[in-house]
């Protein structure tokens, strides 16, 4: 990204180098830690040096590295302000910076559904910095307000307890404006600049560009808002939304297109899926629990699943699902990168860099997936209860004759010392009979288990199991065997059980909260690199091409089924029974 020129400042046009964006990162704060001074700007009382000792309530909530947010809490009295729909001026000699964020796309299903709804909570929660304004773009002709109307349909006050609930609202929506505007326009989106800085009020600006649109206009709009709309005293960041790509040929060409404007420091490729609080969790509960890592290998490990199930089917997105289908949809992103953080090695630091060099080992170490590992499935109508339910080639907007899959499930395994033989299956699918994610582990036989004839002959239902379920309801839990009470010696399966809602009276944020503070922070940690993206594609390009050439078929399952009999016996083959299947949650 190098000139900016603006049609419609004052202000000279500048030329910056993509190198010069995150240098600008902790412009609101310098994140030190104990009592080392904050540098805190306050509208009010201009820069001020805070002792972190004094405002230990700011920094309550970390970023997902662990390091406290730059982003500060205003519910301090003495530092309370009215907020204003203007960003408030600067005193002469002294500048503020005004964060600036774009929701390209604005008039779409994730906009309304996630990104608005989750910058409000930050806002709610006090996340988002003093200055900033809210830009949503798209075609579609609307005004500032309508916008404000559509979005104020979709916000909640995530705590219902909150009083102020309606005047933060208010107060939010009062930062939200609209720009209408073609996506490869370059005149289009130096109007947007020229809102933007009229907002920015003179400030320095840090400015995000949320790319919620369809994959095939990611590069235009990249184009126009970096030559057109990019901060020129700040950092530009743009969040680009999944599918990146179909395949290595397509995503390396998007990553070379994106690079000509960006550079990979400025590019946060979204997987919603590492935003997940219990995807969070998983690094804590094995790096921090001596009783876990030691297990953390193929000595301990039988079989690992990844289970993703929805109980309805691609309802009004039929037309994007049957260019990608479930393999790229949620396997190849979703699943995959928590397989790769399940299975990485100690990184040496929580930096982003070191977690994803870890994560890009363990995805350059899979095994090529064989078409025997792997098998496809779609859902058919279903009649239940006198109610109907359609199948995937009744949605009028996907080819009748259309074998795109629905459902998958695939046996995966890593070459290295710590996982040599253990599958990882995975399986996705929509249309089940539940909505649900999980990661299972299932952990092998006790050896010469003194209690065996307790069990049976039926050893599996002697061996433990550890459980984290991402959604619904999430929760971790360890099934382990312990003796009925009372005077005989009777064995039973219990779990011990972790499950949040009864631990913790907070309210789960949502993904899309932290990955955006955490774009807003600069974190990279919870975002995909290039090279990782790189070795996800080159594991699921060649079956995706066998799948396609050889034209398999999908077995069809009944909309609201467990999906197709095939994943049991791939699940056999390896030896395995799906845990989610067995009837004991
Ligand atoms: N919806 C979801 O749950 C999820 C979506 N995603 C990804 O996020 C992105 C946005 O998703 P979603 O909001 O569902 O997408 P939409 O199909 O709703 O598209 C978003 C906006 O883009 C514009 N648009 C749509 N189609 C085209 C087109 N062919 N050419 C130009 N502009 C178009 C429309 O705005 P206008 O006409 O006003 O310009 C539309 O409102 C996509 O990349 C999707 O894959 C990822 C995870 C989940
Ligand atoms: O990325 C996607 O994710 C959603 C599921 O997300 P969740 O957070 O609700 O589990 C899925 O429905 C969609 O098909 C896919 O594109």
């Amino acid at each position: 990204m190098a000139v900016h020129v603006s049609p419609c400042s004052s202000s000279s046009s500048s030329t910056l180098s993509t190198s010069s964006f995150d240098h600008y990162t902790s412009s609101y704060f310098c994140k030190q830690v104990n009592s080392i001074p904050y540098r805190i700007h306050s509208p009010k009382w201009g820069s001020k040096i805070f002792s972190r000792i004094h405002q230990r309530n700011n920094f309550d909530l970390n970023s997902s590295n662990g390091y406290p947010l730059n982003a500060v809490s205003w519910q301090n009295g003495s530092m309370e302000k009215p907020l204003t729909e203007e960003v408030p001026p600067s005193r002469p000699g002294e500048a503020h910076t005004t964060l600036s964020i774009t929701v390209v796309g604005a008039s779409g299903d994730l906009a309304k559904k996630k990104i608005f709804p989750a910058l409000f909570a930050l806002f709610y929660e006090d996340f988002l910095p003093e200055n900033f304004v809210v830009f949503g773009y798209a075609r579609t002709k609307m005004s500032d307000e309508e916008l404000r109307n559509m979005i104020s349909k979709t916000l909640t006050c995530r705590v219902d307890k909150r009083e102020n609930c309606a005047d933060k609202m208010e107060q939010f929506l009062k930062r939200c404006y609209y720009h209408s505007g073609q996506y490869n326009s370059e005149e289009h989106f130096g109007e947007l600049d020229c809102k933007l800085k009229e907002k920015e009020g003179g400030s320095l600006s840090n400015r995000l560009f949320y790319l919620s649109i369809p994959p095939n206009i990611f590069v235009d709009v990249v184009k126009c808002a970096s030559n057109n709309a990019a901060s020129t005293s700040g950092w530009t960041r743009v969040i680009v939304e999944k599918p990146f790509g179909r395949n290595s040929e397509s995503s390396r060409e998007l990553t070379r297109s994106l690079k000509q404007y960006l550079s990979e420091d400025q590019i946060f490729r979204i997987d919603h899926y590492l935003g997940k609080e219990l995807v969070e969790n998983l690094s804590v509960l094995r790096f921090s629990n001596l009783v876990f890592e030691p297990l953390w290998s193929r000595n301990y490990i039988r079989n690992v699943q990844f289970i993703f199930s929805e109980d309805f089917g691609t309802e009004g997105r039929g037309g994007y699902f049957d260019n990608y289908g479930i393999i790229r949809d949620i396997m190849q992103n979703h699943l995959l990168q928590i397989l790769a953080l399940f299975a990485m090695e100690t990184p040496v630091s929580l930096d982003a860099e070191d977690i994803r060099n870890e994560k890009v080992k363990v995805l350059r170490s899979m095994r090529p997936l064989q078409l025997e590992d792997v098998i496809v499935g779609q859902y058919k109508g279903h009649s239940k209860g006198g109610k109907s339910y359609s199948g995937y080639t009744d949605d009028p907007t996907v080819p009748k004759d259309s074998i795109t899959p629905t459902f998958a499930a695939a046996a995966l395994f890593i070459n290295n010392a710590r996982w040599d033989g253990v599958p990882f299956l995975m399986k996705a699918g929509k249309a089940l009979h539940t909505k649900k994610t999980e990661i299972r582990v299932q952990f092998r036989h006790v050896p010469g288990n003194l209690y065996r004839r307790n069990f049976g002959t039926d050893l599996d239902k002697a061996t433990n199991e550890l459980v984290l379920r991402l959604q619904p309801d999430e929760a971790i839990y360890l099934k382990i065997n312990n003796k009925v009470p009372g005077l005989g010696m009777r064995l039973d399966r219990s779990d011990l059980n972790l499950l949040y809602r009864a631990r913790y009276s907070r309210e789960i944020p949502d993904a899309y909260e932290r990955l955006l503070l955490d774009a807003i922070e600069g974190e990279r940690r919870l975002f995909i690199r290039s090279d990782e993206l790189d070795a996800a594609w080159s594991l699921f390009s060649p079956l995706l091409r066998e799948l396609e050439e050889k034209k398999i078929a999908p077995e069809l399952y009944p909309h609201g089924s467990r999906g197709p009999i095939g994943a049991h016996y791939l699940a056999a083959k390896h030896n395995v029974r799906w845990g989610d299947l067995t009837g004991e949650d």
